[in-house]
């Protein structure tokens, strides 16, 4: 674990939209999988498949019961992030779950229970450090969605380029942090208001609604709803479609609309960090986390 996050606080946004002051598009030519046509790597909570001859790369949480978010997927998908930045025959990334029912139940909320302030300060770092490799990656990013997606699940998917939900009533994607009596930070919004409008999202987060797929779909919260046996097959041909762009053009018109989202998280960043340790650590949203983590086990039983 200690060595996973010394490599997470070494791992940077070098081959993103980003890098070389801002210009985006510019890739290395280092591949990190060898010259075979497929390969894989895995680790505890994510795995990494890319198909060197089609170009895409599928990343599969693997973190059952319910692919939460934290410290060591936090550290696993930036490493495997990077790489993948960095690879040439990579050109689009599929977010997917390996874990049936949930795609991912967003931050984990032991990461954010009764810790140390210094715990917290690094969790929310690696967070930021996540959503800054998703939201600027130079690739094309879809999110097939087969699962409930609350919370940080949706910010995930809100950072790809393209979304894709299972057709299943109990698949709810929203930002719900309220819910929760904890607040989504500004990025979150900002990646919320970017998707959907400002609008919807104000009242979205407000409430904190999860919506049904049909709902979703509604209000382009996803693209494109379609039966569950189809999201990744789908998933794939779109990518196909998007790889008609030429990269250049796509990642500069990307990075032209992502890149005042970016900045404003960047130049605000620890700020951020501060508020959410001072939030977290008090004691109605201990309580508050407490009872709701409570509600989650009488739910099961
Ligand atoms: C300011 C900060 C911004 C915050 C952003 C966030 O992302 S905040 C996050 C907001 N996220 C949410 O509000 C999502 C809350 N979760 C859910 O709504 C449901 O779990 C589900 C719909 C994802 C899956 O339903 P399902 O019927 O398939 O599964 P199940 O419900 O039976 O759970 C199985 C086990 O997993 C446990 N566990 C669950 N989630 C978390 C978690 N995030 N963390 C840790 N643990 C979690 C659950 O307690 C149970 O543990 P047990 O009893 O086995 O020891």
């Amino acid at each position: 674990m200690a060595t996973l996050l010394r490599k997470a606080a070494r791992v940077s946004l070098s081959g993103s939209l980003l890098s070389a002051g801002g210009r985006p598009g510019r890739l290395y030519a280092l591949s990190y999988f060898g010259s075979n046509s497929r390969n894989s790597s895995t680790s505890s909570k994510v795995k990494v498949d890319l198909d060197n001859s089609s170009g895409i790369a599928v990343v599969k949480f693997q973190g059952p019961p319910v692919n939460s978010m934290g410290m060591d997927f936090l550290t696993e998908m930036a490493i495997g992030l990077d790489k993948l930045e960095l690879d040439k025959n990579c050109r689009g990334i599929i977010l997917t779950s390996a874990v049936p029912k949930v795609f991912s139940a967003g931050l984990d909320i032991m990461d954010m229970y009764g810790k140390t302030l210094e715990h917290y300060e690094l969790f929310w770092r690696s967070v930021q450090d996540l959503w800054l490799k998703l939201y600027s990656s130079s690739k094309i990013m879809i999110a097939a969605i087969n699962g409930a997606s609350p919370a940080g699940g949706c910010l995930m998917a809100l950072s790809c380029d393209y979304r894709i939900l299972a057709d299943n009533p109990r698949y709810k994607i929203g930002l719900n942090e309220a819910q929760l009596g904890i607040v989504a930070p500004f990025w979150f919004k900002d990646s919320m208001v970017n998707t959907v409008g400002y609008r919807i999202a104000e009242e979205s987060i407000q409430f904190g609604v999860m919506y049904s797929p049909a709902d979703a779909l509604k209000i382009g919260l996803v693209d494109q709803v379609v039966p569950e046996d189809k999201v990744l097959s789908t998933a794939k041909e779109k990518m196909e479609k998007w790889f008609d762009i030429p990269d250049h053009a796509r990642q500069i018109s990307k990075s032209m609309m992502r890149k005042p989202t970016i900045d404003r998280m960047l130049a605000n960043r620890e700020t951020d960090i501060k508020n959410f340790v001072g939030f977290i650590s008090k004691d109605s949203i201990q309580k508050s986390l407490e009872m709701y983590m409570a509600m989650l086990k009488m739910k099961k039983g």
